[in-house]
């Protein structure tokens, strides 16, 4: 199965990353979104780091324009009728990729892969509302997603071989290494990272120290690129929120109960850095 022709659905801090490696890589993409202010402020942080790449000499003014020349707009998931594959990353809520998946299931062609982006969803429960769960796969990439090597492959119940194999092979043409887990809630990234994310903030909400200290700590004491609470900022509370709350309800354990002020900013609409605040304000 050759993937040439991709859709990314959703134009966000995940959406327009992928739409940049795989145009990189020389894949035509459709970047849609559901509005074209979302899919124009992706394709402006696209452009930026492209730039930057130029700036640094590891590409040319013109092969940056090639691949800005390779991403296209789309505002109607009716573009994803002649496309090969097509990678979701819409907002982290099972209700919205039900419906997107079933929609796509009615537009792309029949050997067109489905897959999705999700950091915690469980991918068997997505592939069941399509009449082609063989072709529905896990495509984990991680934040951001221009700089990091993984993409965690996560095959459903019913994903076939030949979809595992040209996902796997698509992810190497991306200059990205897969590794393969099985269909459990939060798979293997984020079963391990959310939990130690939602400790810090419990850290934080008990006053055992401050916001500055516990990132300090994560950092100089355990090598840590970024403190656990500056890494939720980056994440975006709201995600890191909807998957602890996939953790608990999907494993059924105390242990995964997210931290009442991690709820408590979600709903004051501090999102991180991406709403200019959170743990901490960005300008
Ligand atoms: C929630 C999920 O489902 C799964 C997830 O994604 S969990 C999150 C996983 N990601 C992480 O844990 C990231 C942890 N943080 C880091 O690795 C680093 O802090 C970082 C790579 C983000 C930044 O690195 P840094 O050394 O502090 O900063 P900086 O020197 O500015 O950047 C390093 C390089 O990354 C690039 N970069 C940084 N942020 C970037 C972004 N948002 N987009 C594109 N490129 C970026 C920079 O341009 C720079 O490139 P060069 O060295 O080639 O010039
Ligand atoms: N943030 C992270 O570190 C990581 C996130 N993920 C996953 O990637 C996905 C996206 O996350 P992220 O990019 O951070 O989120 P963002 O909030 O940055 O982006 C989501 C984008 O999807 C758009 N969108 C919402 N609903 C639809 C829809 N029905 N059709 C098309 N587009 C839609 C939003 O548009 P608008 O703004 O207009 O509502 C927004 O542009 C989630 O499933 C998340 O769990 C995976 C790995 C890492």
């Amino acid at each position: 199965m050759e993937i040439k022709k991709v859709m990314v659905i959703g134009a966000g801090q995940m959406g327009g990353g992928i739409a940049q490696v795989c145009a990189q890589a020389g894949f035509d993409v459709k970047l849609n979104d559901i509005k074209e202010e979302s899919f124009e402020k992706g394709l402006a942080v696209i452009t930026k780091n492209l730039s930057r790449n130029v700036e640094k000499g590891r590409m040319t003014e013109d092969e940056k324009n090639a691949v800005l020349g390779r991403i296209t707009k789309s505002l109607d998931l009716q573009d994803a009728s002649d496309v090969d594959i097509v990678i979701e990353a819409a907002v982290e809520n099972m209700d919205i990729k039900k419906s997107i998946f079933k929609q796509l299931d009615g537009i792309a062609p029949a050997h067109a892969i489905l897959a999705t982006n999700t950091s915690s969803l469980p991918i068997t429960e997505i592939a069941a509302v399509t009449k082609r769960p063989e072709n529905v796969i896990g495509m984990h990439y991680m934040n951001p997603v221009p700089v990091m090597k993984l993409v965690e492959i996560i095959r459903g119940l019913a994903t076939s071989n030949e979809v595992y194999q040209a996902v796997e092979d698509m992810t190497r043409k991306l200059s990205k290494t897969p590794v393969e887990v099985n269909d459990f809630p939060g798979f293997v990234a984020n079963r391990v990272l959310m939990p130690m994310i939602n400790e810090a903030i419990y850290t934080l909400y008990e006053g055992v120290a401050s916001k500055e200290a516990i990132d300090e700590v994560m950092k100089l004491g355990m090598n840590h690129p970024m403190g656990p609470l500056q890494l939720a900022d980056f994440i975006g509370l709201d995600t890191c929120l909807y998957i602890m709350e996939t953790l608990h309800e999907g494993f059924g354990d105390s242990k995964y109960r997210p931290c009442p002020l991690l709820r408590k900013y979600v709903n004051a609409g501090w999102l991180g850095k991406k709403s200019g605040r959170g743990f901490y304000e960005y300008s």
